[in-house]
C-alpha cells in the first residue's frame, strides 16, 4: 500500500528531529563532500538555483555548497516567496551576503537583487521525503512545483537528504520528478 503525504510528512520530520547535532553534522558534510564532487565531475553552466535551510526543521545545510559556488564563480539564484501566492521570485545572491531569518525560519538575505527567472543548469530541492522514482515530497504547499511548471527550461533537478529513498510514494500529475538524490553515502540517480 501507498502511504498518505501527511503521514510520510510525519515521519520524515520525526526522523529529522531525532538526529542529534553532532549526527547533523557529520552527515551534513558527507553531503557536502559528495556534491561537490559529482558538481566537478559535470560540465554544468555556472548559474544554480539553491533552496537555503531552515534550521530548525533540521534541513539538509546548504551554506557549505553555497560558498563552494561563490568561490568557484558560480551566478547563485534563490527564492522568495510571496504572502499572498504560490508565486516565488527569482533573487541572485552575491558573494558574502549575509542572511537573517524569515517567514519560516527560511534564511533571507539582508541584501539582494529581485531578477528575472535565469537559465540555470541545476536546482537544488528542498524535500521531506523521496522515492525511487524520484518523486518528493515538501511541507505540501507546491511551491516547487508549481515554480518548475513555470519555467520554459529544463534545469538538473538535485534532492538532498540524510535518508535512503522511499520504495514507492503517492504522486500527482502536477509532481514533477528529481534527477538526482545526494544523500551522505551515495548518489541516487532515477
Ligand atoms: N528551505 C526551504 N525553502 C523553501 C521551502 C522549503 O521547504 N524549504 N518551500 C517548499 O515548498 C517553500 C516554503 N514553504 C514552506 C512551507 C511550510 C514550512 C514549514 O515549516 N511548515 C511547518 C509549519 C510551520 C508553521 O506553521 O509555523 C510544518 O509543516 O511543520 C516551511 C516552508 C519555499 N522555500
Ligand atoms: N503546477 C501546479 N499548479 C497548480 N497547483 C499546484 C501545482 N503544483 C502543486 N500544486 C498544488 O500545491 C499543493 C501542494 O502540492 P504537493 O502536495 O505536491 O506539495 P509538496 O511537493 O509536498 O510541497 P513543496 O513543493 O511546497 O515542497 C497541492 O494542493 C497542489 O494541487
Amino acid at each position: 500500500m501507498i502511504p498518505a503525504k501527511e503521514y510520510i510528512r510525519e515521519k520524515y520530520k520525526k526522523k529529522r528531529a531525532l538526529l542529534s547535532d553532532q549526527d547533523k553534522m557529520d552527515l551534513d558534510q558527507k553531503i557536502k563532500a559528495r556534491a561537490i564532487d559529482w558538481l566537478k565531475s559535470g560540465d554544468f553552466p555556472k548559474k544554480v538555483h539553491l533552496f537555503l535551510p531552515i534550521e530548525k526543521q533540521k534541513e539538509v545545510d546548504t551554506f557549505p555548497l553555497l560558498e563552494w559556488f561563490w568561490e568557484n564563480g558560480w551566478d547563485v539564484y534563490s527564492s522568495k516567496i510571496s504572502s499572498e501566492s504560490l508565486d516565488m521570485e527569482t533573487i541572485f545572491l552575491e558573494p558574502n551576503t549575509s542572511f537573517t531569518t524569515s517567514t519560516w525560519g527560511i534564511p533571507f538575505p539582508n541584501d539582494y537583487q529581485e531578477v528575472e527567472v535565469q537559465e540555470f543548469s541545476l536546482i537544488f530541492l528542498p524535500l521531506l521525503a523521496y522515492d525511487r522514482s524520484g518523486y518528493r515530497i515538501g511541507f505540501g504547499k507546491g511551491y516547487y512545483d508549481k515554480f518548475l511548471a513555470d519555467i520554459d527550461f529544463d534545469p538538473v533537478k538535485v534532492g538532498l537528504s540524510y535518508f535512503t529513498p522511499e520504495q514507492s510514494l503517492p504522486y500527482e500529475s502536477h509532481d514533477i520528478p528529481l534527477d538526482f538524490c545526494i544523500t551522505p553515502e551515495k548518489i541516487f540517480t532515477f
